[in-house]
C-alpha cells in the first residue's frame, strides 16, 4: 500500500529526480490528478472548518501588535563550515506528513492507477514535445529557499501627532465666504493641527517650512491663505496680472488634486483663476491658458522649466506667493536643476515674495539647501521636533546617509504596519493570496501595490487580471498607474480609483506622494522603497484625517535589516507569517492540490497542502507567463526593469539591497519565469549564465559594466548608479522634460507637425 505520505515523498523526491544541473527543481503537476469541479464541491465541511481557522486568525492577527506566534518555517540554522553549495541545499524542506496523514488518504487508488498514470505521464511528455506547452512545469517553491530569519523587533517610540484641534477655520480672521466654502463644499470646519499653526504665520506673511504627517492637511495650511491673500487684493486680481501664487509639485496627479482644491476654494472668488501645466497635457493648450491668464499655477517642476523656456507669454512679474509641496522630493536629485531653473526666472523679474516648503518627511539637508530661497522661516512642526536647528553640513541628495538616519518620522496613529519576509521564489504567490484574502474573502477593501518599475506593474497588472479575475468573477478588480502611461489614461484611473469603494491600484512610486485617495484600507509595498521617507508617504496613502488603515511590507530573508533602518526613524513593524497568507488558499477549493488533506488531517498535512495550492496558483502564472512569445518577453523585461531598479538603492542601504544579494533563477520566477533569463546583463549587471557553482547569484552591476566596456561596447554610454537613480526618478516622475533620446523624438515630430517651439 502507497500511503500519503509516501505519495508527498514522491511528489517531493521527485523535485530530486527531476532537478536539473541548474537549480531549476521541476515539480510535474498534471492537471488529470487534481480533483474535478465536481468533486471539489462535495467537501463543504473544510471550508466551513477553514472559514472559522480563518476568523480565529485575523482576530489574532489584528488584537495584537505582537508577531504572530504561529510558526511556518521549519528553519535550520547554518553550521560554521557550511559551505556556499551547502547553503543552499540547506534550505527550508516539505514536512514529512505526520503517521495520521498517511493513514487518512484513499491511497489504494493510487496505487491502482499508477499504470494508468504512467501512460498519462507519457502522453503528456509526447504532448509536450508537439506543443511545448501541455504540461505544466513548475520548480519547486518551497524548495532551495533562504532560511526566514527570526525577525528582531528594535523597541521604537513612535511619534505620535495629535490630527484635530478644538479651533475651527472661524476663529481665524478669515473671508466669510471662503469659511462657508470650506464647511459646505469641502466639508472641513475644525482646524488640524498643522492648519492651526500654518494658517495664522502665513497670514502673518512670514515664509515657512512645514512638516506634519501624511493625511494631516497640509494643502488646505497653505491654499487658504493663498486665497484670503489673494481675494483681498486691491484693486482685484485680474487674469492679465498673470501668476500671483506658483505651487510646484513632484507628480502630475497631484498637480491635479491640488488645482481642483483650488477650483472650489475659488468658487466665491471668481476672477481668481487657478491653472494646471503638467506633463502629457499639450503643450499648446497650456500655451494659450497662459496668454489667457492663471493667476494661482500649479505645475509639476519639469512642465513649468519647459514653458519657462519655451513659453514667451510666461511672466513671473507678481508672483507673491511660492508653494514647494513635497519640497523633499521636489528638491530631491532628480528635480535640483528644473528647480534652480524655476527660482532664478522667479528672483529675476518677480517682487519680494513668500515661500513656503512642505513634506511628511522635510529632512535637516532638505531644509538647509532650501534656506536659499526662503526668507527668515518659520519652522512648523507638528509633532515638536525642531528640524530647521539642525547645524550638520548635509545637502539633499537622494543619499541622505547616515546624517539623516535618526531623523524620526510620524506615521499616522491608527495605522497597521505588517512586514512579511518572503523568499524571492513565493513572493509573487504570496502577494496573489494576499490579494485574494483583502479582496475575495473580506469586503469592501481598497488597496494600494507598490512596485518599482512601469514594466513591473504592466506584468503584474495582465497577470492577474487574466488569472486571478477570470478565477474570481466578479470580486477582483485591478487598475494601474505608471509614468508611462499616457495622460488621459492616468488621470482616468486616478479618477476611476478615487470614486470606486474596493479594488487594487497596482503603481509605481508615481502614486506615493500627496494623493488622497478615500479609502484606502491598505498599502501593499511589494518591493521596498529606496529610502524611510519613501515608506512614510507610500503608507499614507492610507489612515489618513484620521482615519484608519494598514500596511504590508514585503523583504526577503536578505533584507530584513531594513526592519532596523525602519526602527532607526520610529517606524516599527509587526510581522505577518507567510504561512499565514498562504492559508487564505484553503478557504475554498480553487488551486487545490492533489494532496488528500481533508478536516482531521494534521497540521503538518495541511502545510503541505497549502504549499501544494501555492504551487497550482503559481503554475497557473507560469503558463499564463509561458502561453505565448509576447508575454514571456513581458516577463523579461519587467524582471530586467525590477533589476535595473534595484541597483539605484542609495549607498547607505546597499548592505540591505545589493544586487548581488539577489538570485536571478529565484527572482527569476516572481516574475512567472520558469528559467533565468539570458542576456540580461547589459543594463542591470545581471548574470545568468554558469561560469561556477554561484551561477545564479546577480554579479555587481559595476565590475560588468566595466568588463564590458572593456570589450566591444566602447561607445555605449557609462552610467554611474547615481545618474542610472536620477534616470529613473526622472522617467518615473517625468513632468515634460523626457529623457534625451524621446526628447529628440518629440522635437522632430512636433516641427514635422508644425508646432512651434517659441510664440
Ligand atoms: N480641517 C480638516 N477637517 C477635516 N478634513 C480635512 C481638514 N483638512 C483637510 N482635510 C482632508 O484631509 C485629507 C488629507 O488632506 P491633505 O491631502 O491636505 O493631507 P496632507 O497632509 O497634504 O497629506 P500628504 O502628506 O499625504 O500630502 C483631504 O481629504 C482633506 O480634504
Amino acid at each position: 500500500m502507497v500511503s500519503v505520505c509516501s505519495l508527498s515523498v514522491c511528489v517531493w523526491d521527485r523535485c530530486f529526480i527531476m532537478s536539473s544541473a541548474d537549480d531549476q527543481l521541476c515539480l510535474n503537476i498534471s492537471s488529470s490528478l487534481l480533483p474535478s469541479s465536481s468533486q471539489r464541491r462535495k467537501r463543504p465541511t473544510t471550508q466551513q472548518r477553514w472559514a472559522r481557522k480563518k476568523q480565529i486568525a485575523e482576530k489574532r492577527r489584528f488584537s495584537s501588535s505582537e508577531d504572530v506566534k504561529r510558526p511556518f518555517v521549519k528553519q535550520r540554522k547554518l553550521q560554521h563550515n557550511d559551505t556556499p553549495e551547502e547553503e543552499v541545499q540547506m534550505q527550508t524542506e516539505a514536512p514529512p506528513l505526520s503517521p495520521a496523514a498517511e493513514n487518512q488518504s484513499p491511497t489504494a487508488d493510487v496505487t491502482k492507477r499508477k499504470p494508468e498514470k504512467k501512460k498519462k505521464k507519457k502522453k503528456e511528455k509526447d504532448a509536450v514535445t508537439e506543443t511545448g506547452r501541455s504540461s505544466i512545469k513548475t520548480s519547486s517553491l518551497f524548495k532551495h529557499n533562504p532560511d526566514i530569519p527570526a525577525i528582531h523587533r528594535p523597541v521604537v517610540s513612535q511619534v505620535k501627532e495629535k490630527i484635530f484641534t478644538t479651533e475651527s477655520f472661524s476663529d481665524l480672521q478669515l473671508h466669510p465666504h471662503l469659511v462657508a466654502t470650506l464647511n459646505k463644499v469641502l466639508n472641513v470646519s475644525t482646524l488640524t493641527s498643522v492648519q492651526k499653526q500654518t494658517i495664522p504665520a502665513l497670514l502673518s506673511g512670514r515664509d515657512a517650512v512645514v512638516r506634519s504627517q501624511t493625511g494631516s492637511g497640509k494643502t488646505l495650511s497653505y491654499a487658504v491663505p493663498v486665497v484670503q491673500s489673494l481675494q483681498s487684493v486691491q484693486p482685484k486680481v485680474s487674469r492679465s496680472d498673470g501668476p500671483l501664487a506658483v505651487v510646484i509639485v513632484p507628480t502630475r496627479e497631484l498637480a491635479l488634486q491640488t488645482f481642483q482644491t483650488f477650483q472650489k476654494l475659488l468658487r466665491p472668488f471668481t476672477w481668481i483663476v487657478p491653472g494646471v501645466l503638467m506633463g502629457g497635457e499639450k503643450r499648446k493648450a497650456e500655451k494659450a491658458r497662459l496668454r489667457k491668464g492663471i493667476n494661482i499655477l500649479v505645475s509639476t517642476p519639469g512642465r513649468l522649466v519647459d514653458h519657462i523656456k519655451h513659453t514667451l507669454s510666461i511672466a513671473f512679474s507678481a508672483v507673491r506667493w511660492l508653494i514647494l509641496d513635497e519640497a523633499d522630493r521636489t528638491l530631491d536629485l532628480g528635480f535640483e536643476k528644473d528647480l534652480t531653473v524655476i527660482l532664478n526666472s522667479l528672483n529675476s523679474t518677480g517682487p519680494s515674495r513668500q515661500n513656503v516648503l512642505l513634506s511628511a518627511t522635510l529632512t535637516h539637508g532638505v531644509t538647509r539647501l532650501a534656506d536659499v530661497c526662503l526668507n527668515d522661516p518659520v519652522s512648523i512642526s507638528v509633532s515638536g521636533s525642531d528640524f530647521s536647528d539642525h547645524t550638520a553640513a548635509t545637502a539633499a541628495t537622494s543619499d541622505p546617509g547616515p546624517a539623516s538616519q535618526s531623523e524620526s518620522f510620524a506615521v499616522p496613529e491608527a495605522l497597521k504596519q505588517f512586514v512579511v519576509v518572503v523568499p524571492s521564489k513565493i513572493r509573487l504567490v504570496c502577494l496573489a493570496v494576499f490579494i485574494l484574502d483583502k479582496c475575495k474573502f473580506s469586503q469592501n477593501n481598497k488597496l494600494i501595490v507598490f512596485v518599482s518599475s512601469c514594466e513591473a506593474v504592466e506584468f503584474l497588472y495582465s497577470l492577474f487580471t487574466s488569472v486571478l479575475s477570470a478565477n474570481h468573477k466578479p470580486s477582483l478588480h485591478f487598475l494601474r498607474l505608471h509614468g508611462n502611461m499616457k495622460q488621459e489614461e492616468r488621470s482616468e484611473v486616478f479618477q476611476q480609483f478615487s470614486v470606486s469603494p474596493s479594488g487594487v491600484l497596482l503603481c509605481t512610486d508615481v502614486a506615493a506622494r500627496g494623493l488622497d485617495l478615500p479609502q484606502v484600507t491598505w498599502i501593499v509595498q511589494f518591493t521596498p522603497p529606496t529610502a524611510a521617507a519613501e515608506y512614510v508617504h507610500r503608507v499614507g496613502r492610507t489612515a489618513r484625517i484620521g482615519g484608519r488603515g494598514s500596511s504590508l511590507l514585503f523583504l526577503t530573508p536578505a533584507e530584513t535589516a531594513f526592519i532596523t533602518e525602519l526602527a532607526n526613524h520610529n517606524i516599527s513593524l509587526s510581522e505577518m507569517k507567510l504561512l499565514d497568507i498562504l492559508s487564505t488558499l484553503m478557504m475554498d477549493d480553487t488551486y487545490r492540490g492533489r494532496g488528500k488533506y481533508h478536516s482531521k488531517s494534521s497540521s503538518k498535512a495541511l502545510e503541505q497542502e497549502i504549499r501544494e495550492r501555492a504551487t497550482v496558483l503559481q503554475t497557473e502564472f507560469e503558463n499564463f507567463v509561458h502561453s505565448d512569445p509576447e508575454s514571456v518577453q513581458n516577463a523579461k523585461k519587467a524582471l530586467q526593469s525590477f533589476l535595473r531598479a534595484y541597483t539605484t538603492y542609495p549607498a547607505h542601504l546597499k548592505h540591505i539591497f545589493h544586487i548581488r544579494f539577489l538570485h536571478l533563477g529565484h527572482t527569476a520566477k516572481s516574475f512567472g519565469l520558469r528559467d533565468a533569463p539570458q542576456g540580461l546583463s547589459s543594463a542591470t549587471g545581471a548574470h545568468s549564465k554558469k561560469p561556477n557553482h554561484n551561477k545564479n547569484r546577480i554579479r555587481s552591476p559595476v565590475k560588468e559594466q566595466k568588463k564590458k566596456l572593456g570589450s566591444s561596447q566602447a561607445g555605449e554610454k557609462r552610467f554611474h548608479p547615481a545618474q542610472r537613480e536620477v534616470g529613473l526618478i526622472r522617467s518615473e516622475f517625468s513632468s515634460g522634460l523626457d529623457g534625451a533620446d524621446a526628447k529628440k523624438k518629440k522635437k522632430k515630430k512636433r516641427k514635422m507637425s508644425g508646432e512651434e517651439e517659441e510664440e
